[in-house]
Order: structure tokens, then sequence, then C-alpha cells
């Protein structure tokens, strides 16, 4: 049986806007970016009864006569990805891109999680969530060096690094350095784009031109128009699809799905993959022609392995982002310095961030301790026991790992569900029980109460906790 971890932990710890909406399309929660850049009202308990539809009323979907993604979501329950015009927290106009993903509360009872980005650049400096790339090292100048000669042209580029080593950033440091930079920056990622869907969601498809498509609907490409189009993971991308994407390339012409119309898309491209796409190409599962199309400026995004020099400006600038975010002004301690800066190997950016975040929801006083920072773990980090404070990456299991505490969001059952980051769930689901145990004063038999679980299970899954984050430590002294 899945824990009961409070939604809005999960939210708190999404760096980016999020809301979570019940079946009856009511919100349920958001998260203070949502609030502070799409002006989501924070929820009150008077607020029980706020429609979706209410907050998102002046967007174009809830004016349409179709059924919104967020209906059509809760009929077949597929991940969904759009764009929306709205107004933002300071009344201007900002279009939206929604990715809607499924959540599974306690009981099992699904809602909607959606998270946000603002494609569009208003000038209100509220709404600016432009992030700098942090880094002095070689490797890193390096990048930055090949991102500044390249972004004033209109090449394409490709990016290629490791997972979370910074990608979709350096996509939009092109951006944002281009003479495109106040057109939209629009994300097509390529392993959520289903083969049968993937024309339509970047080409755009005429009214009722197949099954399903009740009205007319603008392609990514349409949306970049423009600005830039990122297409991320490319290396995901079915040879069917590739060809499509060629012709694209080639000619910059296109036709909605159903369409007769040639139109023109002034689109740059960025495409980004961690897997090596000259090899895939030698063993034929990326197209060629396609490979030397979107590879005209190839650029490392180097892995933190490769930087471990920019470990402290890294946290130092991270936890400036995370704190204003919370509207705090957060610090480590120099101990806690220390035992980030000497992890031989920490995983790439993203989990030195999602590290930083969690640590930053339970420290005290704003200032981060060794205690607080969660490192060792669960499928992400894994403890090297010769190595004393020095971690490395899991090889990437053959079955999908087993949470230290079971699973309050549960969409691996079902392969069309898109399961949040697991380190992100974990570490909520670790310290909510560490929480409770310290509340009740070690007596376990109040939490498995509290849990509605069985005390074997509560024992089970402690002993999975003491196993998986060995650095964490439970008290059970109480408060
Ligand atoms: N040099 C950097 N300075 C500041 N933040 C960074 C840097 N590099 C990465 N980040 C942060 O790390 C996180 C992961 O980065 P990003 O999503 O760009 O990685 P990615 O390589 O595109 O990942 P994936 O391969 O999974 O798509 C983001 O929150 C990003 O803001």
């Amino acid at each position: 049986m899945p824990l009961n971890i409070p939604i809005s932990e999960v939210l708190k710890l999404c760096g980016e806007p999020a809301i979570v909406v019940s079946p009856q399309l009511q919100l349920v929660a958001c998260n203070n970016a949502a609030h502070n850049i799409i002006g989501i009202p924070l929820q009150t308990s008077a607020d029980q009864e706020l429609m979706l539809d209410s907050v998102l009323s002046n967007s174009e979907s809830a004016r349409s006569a179709q059924p919104s993604p967020q209906t059509q979501f809760f009929k077949d329950k597929k991940p969904y990805n759009y764009i929306r015009h709205q107004k933002s927290a300071d009344g201007e106009s900002i279009v939206v891109q929604a990715f809607g993903k499924p959540l599974l509360d306690e009981q099992g009872q699904l809602y909607l999680f959606e998270t946000m980005r603002v494609l569009n650049q208003p000038n209100s400096s509220k709404n600016d969530n432009r992030k700098n790339i942090i880094g002095q090292s070689e490797a890193c100048a390096k990048m930055r060096e090949r991102i500044q000669k390249v972004a004033p042209t209109k090449l394409p580029v490709l990016l290629y690094g490791e997972s979370g080593s910074g990608k979709e950033m350096a996509a939009q440091y092109v951006h944002q350095l281009s003479t495109r930079q106040n057109k939209p920056f629009v994300v097509g990622d390529c392993t959520v784009l289903t083969e049968a869907l993937f024309e339509s969601e970047l080409f755009g498809h005429e009214k009722g031109s197949f099954t399903g498509s009740v009205g007319e609907k603008k392609g990514l490409i349409e949306v970049a128009n423009g600005g830039t189009l990122f297409l991320d993971e490319i290396g995901e991308l079915p040879l069917s699809l590739q060809a499509k994407l060629l012709r694209l390339l080639e000619n910059f012409t296109y036709r909605r799905v159903g369409g007769t119309e040639f139109l023109t898309a002034d689109v740059r491209i960025i495409s980004a993959t961690n897997r090596d796409l000259f090899e895939m190409v030698k063993q034929g599962g990326f197209r060629q022609d396609l490979y030397y199309r979107l590879a005209v400026f190839p650029i490392l995004v180097p892995s933190l392995s490769e930087r471990r020099e920019d470990i402290p400006l890294l946290v130092e600038g991270l936890l400036e982002q995370i704190g204003k975010e919370m509207g705090r002004k957060l610090k480590t301690s120099e101990d806690a310095m220390k035992k980030l800066c000497s992890l031989s190997l920490i995983g790439n950016v993203r989990e030195l961030r999602n590290i930083l975040q969690y640590a930053s929801a339970v420290c005290n006083d704003d200032v981060i301790t060794p205690e607080d920072l969660m490192i060792a773990g669960n499928g992400l980090y894994q403890a090297d026991p010769d190595a004393g404070l020095s971690f490395r990456r899991a090889e990437p299991a053959a079955a999908p790992p087993v949470s230290a505490a079971g699973r309050s969001v549960l969409p691996n059952t079902d392969a069309e569900f898109q399961p949040l980051p697991d380190d992100i769930v974990d570490r909520v689901e670790m310290q909510y029980m560490a929480d409770l145990v310290k509340r009740h004063n070690g007596d376990k038999s109040k939490v498995a109460e509290h849990l509605g679980i069985s005390q074997r299970t509560l024992y089970r899954r402690l002993a999975a906790i003491k196993q998986n984050f060995k650095d964490f430590v439970i008290d059970e002294s109480g408060e």
C-alpha cells in the first residue's frame, strides 16, 4: 500500500510551476512557482471548490468548445503536452507549455499533475525565469564559448552529454543569445511524442483530419514560429519519424496533417541527446542524412565529473535559485559544502539540484548542514563502502529500483504513465516517515496506525530506508 505523502510536499520539491487537479477538475494544490509566475491562486481552506476552469478562465482552451486536455486526461489517462495562451501573475500575455502526468494519492485515487513552462518572455522581472549557466571550469568555458559562437547564426545545434548535465539549459542559452530571444522557445520531447501523434504534435492538424481530432491544432513548429524548437532526446525518435523531420530540415516547409497548403517554418532547430548518435548511425538506428543535418554544430555539455571544480559555485547558485522560488535566503554550513565537494562522483547538476532542493525543505534557519544532505541511494546514488564519503552512480537497473518506502506515486503499473523522478519521491517518503517516527516519540505502533499499515510492513520499510539511505538517521527518541 502506498504511503500517505502530502501532495504539497511533492509540489514543494518541484522546481517548475506545477499544479495538482482532481478528477472533478478542482484545483487541489499549486506550488510557489505556479503562483508567482503563472498567477495560480494559492490554496486556502476556503478555496476547496476552486475549479480549474476559473483558474484558467483567460486561457484559450477554457473558452474553446472542445474538451480541454485536462478533461481528456481523466478519460484516457494519457500524459499530454499542449500550449495555451493565458495571463501571467502580472496580467501580461504569456504562452505556456503544459505537461500533464498522472499522480496517485495514498488511496490510489488518480490526480492530474501538470507542470508548466513559460515560452515567451514578458517584460516583468517576476516572469523572468531565465537561469544562468553556472561554472568557470575549462570544460564549462569551452561549452559557453561554442554557444556564443553559434547563437547569432541560424545553424542547427546538437547538444550531447549525460542526462541531467544541462543540455536543455544550454539550448535556452543559445536561444537567449540569438536574435530570436523574444520569440518562443518550444520543447518537443521525443520520448513523449508517440509515433502516431508525433506528426500532428509537430506539424499540427486540420479539423477532422483523423479519428479523434476534434478541431484544428497548431503544431509545435507553428507555435515556435520565429523562435527556437528544442527537440530533446532526439536519439529516441523512431526511424519512420526521422524521415518526416528530415524533410522539414531540408526545405523548411511543411503541411499540417490533413492539410493541403504548404506552410513555411521559421524555426531554429536545436536537438539534444545522451546517446552516441554516430554509433547509432553505424548500427542503423539513426538516419545518417538526418544526423548530418542536425549535427552541423555539435556542442558537448560536460558532465559534473568533468567539472568538479564548479561544485561550490553551482551549490551557491542553485541555492540562490531555489531560495528565490521559496522567498528564502539559503546557504550551506562549511561542513555541508565540504561534504558536497568531497563526493567523488555526484551524478549531474540535476542530482545536485535535487539534493539541495530536498535539503532546503528540511533544514533549520535556512542553513543546510551535513545532516540535511540525502546523498546515498536509491538507484540514483549508491554508497561506495570502500571510499568513505564517495558515491558513484548506479548502473541502470534491469527492473525498476525498489523504493525505500513503497510508492505514493504509482504510475509504473501502466506503460503510458510517466513517474515523477524516483529520487524526489523516495526522499519525500523517507523524510515523511522519519518525521512521523519523531512525532510519535519512536512509538512504531502509533506510526503504523497513522499510516494505516501493519507494524510488520512498517518495520520492513524502515529497514529499507536504513539499507538504501545509509547516511540517514531516523531519530527514534522523539521531539
Ligand atoms: N551549468 C548549470 N548552471 C546552473 N544550473 C544548471 C546547470 N546545468 C544544469 N543545471 C540545472 O540542472 C537541471 C538539469 O538540467 P537540464 O534539464 O538542462 O539537463 P539535461 O541534460 O537537458 O537533462 P536530460 O538529459 O534529462 O534532458 C536543471 O534544473 C538546470 O537548471
